[in-house]
């Protein structure tokens, strides 16, 4: 199969003070979270000048693909904020492009991290009509690369601390019932909870650690309806009451320091830790790390030069689908909830 472009496809972030309200907006629609915890995370927001660190992380991974001397020209579009993916691929097709592959860029299963990006597809060639053909690249959690630039993260991160520490890893939560609902329903569920459990033993294990623990973090929703617990906050607090002096965070949820890892963590959990007294560092997100952009590149020639499909774990890495296609019928399902408008 030969492919004319890559899309890189992302979450987006704002830019600037005005555009946090209606970027929030865009994010939330349809999805019952109380306005309440609108106006917490707009403040977070705005405390970095309402300027999202994602776009420009994501710019600077796009051209750390570009200096490896990748073969395919790359569009850069996300789901909530400018470049919005219809008008990216408006413009792909403008440009004559007819078959592109798409690097969502989530590691893992789920609803919000593999599913949603088939629907933005769905939705950017329904305002696109005769638009190219969108092949997504696959779920990439136990990529030996992706592991070893996490591993790498957390080496640098104990050796800022003087002390022993806790190993800990975060990811974003979600409805219980949305990690319930996540891959396909002959495989029992749980796959976004699954892959997360499974890439922290993968880099446990390359690191040598076996005392670890998998926690949770940036709960949003109502309050009555269960989330992934524990809290990364609560956890620490755990642990300090448990005589823990030192703590390692690793957002193996995440591949950029986007605003949940720099508020959440190293606003948040930090501030946290170090007013119990405890050591605290946080290990690195692969973005920067050149092995991220070896990582895609490898996706990519999956497809484009047949090249070895390289994972650490027997589990499914899927996500690999066409023109936003779901995995399996009922895979990762949305919850019933209104539509987006
Ligand atoms: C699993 C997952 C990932 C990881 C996979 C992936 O990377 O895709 C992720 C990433 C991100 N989440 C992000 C931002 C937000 N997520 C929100 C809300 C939510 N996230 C959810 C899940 C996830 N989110 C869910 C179930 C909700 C509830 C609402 C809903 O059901 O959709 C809200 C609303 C406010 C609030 O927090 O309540 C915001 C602003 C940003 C950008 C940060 C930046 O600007 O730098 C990124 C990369
Ligand atoms: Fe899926």
């Amino acid at each position: 199969m030969s492919f004319d472009a890559l899309l890189w496809l992302s979450f987006g972030g704002p830019e600037g003070p005005e555009d946090v309200r209606p970027f929030l907006e865009n994010v939330v629609r349809g999805r019952g979270v109380p306005p309440e915890r609108l106006d917490e995370v707009e403040a977070h927001y705005q405390h970095f000048g309402g300027v999202s660190p994602i776009n420009r992380l994501n710019l600077e991974a796009i051209e750390a693909v570009r200096a490896r001397g990748f073969e395919l020209p790359i569009y850069f579009g996300n789901r909530n904020w400018h470049p919005m993916a219809e008008d990216v691929v408006a413009q792909m097709k403008a440009d004559g492009v007819q078959r592109a592959l798409v690097f969502p860029t989530s590691a893992y299963g789920g609803y919000s991290a593999c599913r949603q990006y088939d629907e933005d597809i769905v939705r950017a060639l329904q305002a696109v009509p005769d638009g190219p053909e969108l092949v997504k690249l696959r779920q990439f959690f136990d990529h030996p690369l992706f592991i070893s630039a996490f591993a790498d993260g957390v080496r640098a991160a104990a050796a800022s601390l003087s002390g022993p520490y806790r190993l800990v890893f975060t990811a974003h939560s979600v409805p219980v019932s949305a990690d319930k609902a996540a891959g396909p329903p002959a495989e029992g569920g749980y796959r976004y909870s699954r892959q997360v459990v499974e890439a922290s033993r993968l880099v446990a294990a390359e690191l040598g650690v076996t005392e670890y623990d998998v926690v949770w973090q940036s709960r949003s929703g109502p309050p009555q309806i269960p989330w992934l617990e524990p809290d990364v906050v609560d956890h620490i607090e755990a642990l300090h009451a448990k005589g823990v002096t030192g703590v390692v965070v690793c957002p193996i949820g995440f591949v950029s320091d986007h605003l949940e890892v720099v508020w959440d963590l190293d606003t948040e959990a930090r501030d946290r830790a170090l007013e119990l007294g405890m050591e605290f560092a946080r290990a690195a997100t692969p973005n920067g790390d050149p092995r991220f952009a070896e990582l895609v590149t490898e996706l990519v020639a999956e497809h484009t030069s047949g090249a070895p499909v390289r994972k650490l774990s027997s589990f499914t890495s899927a996500g690999c689908t066409v023109n936003g296609a779901p995995c399996a019928p009922l895979c990762c399902e949305p919850a019933k909830r209104p539509a987006r408008a």
